[in-house]
């Protein structure tokens, strides 16, 4: 079975206080972006339970810390599973805020329930994602959500299916920011907005409406980020910002023209399509 794990954009992100589990609760909306991983799981003959081969981006790590590996784990503790041999083409780039890791472990869960008939609801696939990280159970429904709590609780955002078809540019300077580095880097407080009627009101509002912790709090730290923000407005951006904890920013463009090929420096990637 071969699915294509599509990274996420957060619109606004809101660090609202420190959990006594040592997570921030937080508050944001998520909506998917098609910008995709490959991934397959075929049945094995036998040998090793499950094999990884990686394709694409070089991903750090050994193969058991990966997370799609994990995903076997989690679900062969509970199921007696058949061998699997796993392979994962790498595109979406890593430490960049778009949920490429996390979306290949939520789908990774969803491929092995299909293969190996399960039975799994979403809803327990969704409590599954939520054991491998924070950004996991996102990508079980894979659809524009008001996320709270860890990020990994939901509620729908019918507004934000609005949202399909808009143009958009991600720009990821090839800036490694580690998650936990980023959260270490942010005092909480109460949110400045509700983001679900921020995010109602017409996109030319956002700018002054709708924004993300992570960007005030690590911009003096690369001021990289602010650059890009700054390119992308310049090039007409309706709304641009860091998605999560960085480093790629993003820009909305409106319907016409569609967001503009700009030259970005060497070892950036750049995607571009449409919402
Ligand atoms: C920044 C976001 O991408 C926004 O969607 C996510 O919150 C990140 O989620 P994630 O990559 O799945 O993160 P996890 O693997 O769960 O956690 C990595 C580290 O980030 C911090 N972390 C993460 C999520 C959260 N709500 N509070 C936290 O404090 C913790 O230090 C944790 O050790
Ligand atoms: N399938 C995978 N894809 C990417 N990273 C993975 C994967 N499996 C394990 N990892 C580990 O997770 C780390 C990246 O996690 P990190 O949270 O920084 O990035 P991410 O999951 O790609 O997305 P985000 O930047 O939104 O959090 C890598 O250093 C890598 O060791």
């Amino acid at each position: 079975m071969l699915v294509f794990p599509n990274a996420k954009l957060n619109l606004g992100l809101y660090i609202t206080s420190l959990r006594p589990d040592g997570f921030r609760n937080l508050e944001s909306v998520f909506v998917p972006l098609p910008w995709s991983d490959a991934f397959e799981v075929l049945p094995a003959a036998g040998g090793a339970k499950t094999d990884l081969t990686l394709s694409g981006i070089p991903v750090p790590g050994a193969p058991e810390t990966n997370l799609c590996v994990k995903a076997y784990a989690l679900l062969a503790a509970d199921f007696d599973l058949p061998p699997a041999q796993l392979h994962l083409h790498k595109c979406v780039p890593i430490g960049a805020g778009l949920g490429g890791g996390s979306a290949d472990a939520a789908f990774a869960l969803k491929a092995l329930n299909s293969q190996f008939a399960l039975k799994l609801t979403p809803e327990q696939l969704e409590s599954y994602a939520r054991r491998l990280g924070s950004d996991c159970a996102f990508f079980i429904r894979n659809q524009p959500v008001f996320a709270h709590s860890r990020g990994d609780m939901f509620e729908e955002m019918d507004f934000a299916l609005a949202l399909t078809g808009t143009p958009a540019l991600v720009v990821y300077p090839g800036l490694h920011i580690s998650t936990a580095e980023a959260y270490a880097r942010v005092q909480p407080r109460a949110p400045r907005h509700d983001l679900r009627q921020s995010l109602s009101a017409p996109m030319p509002t956002w700018r002054d409406t709708v924004s993300n912790d992570f960007e005030e709090a690590l911009t003096p730290f690369y001021p990289i980020l602010g650059d890009i923000k700054q390119q992308l407005y310049a090039a007409g951006a309706t709304y641009a910002s860091l998605s999560g904890s960085g480093s790629a920013v993003y820009g909305l463009f409106p319907d016409l023209p569609a967001a503009p090929d700009l030259p970005w420096p060497a070892g950036y990637t750049v995607w571009s399509g449409q919402l």
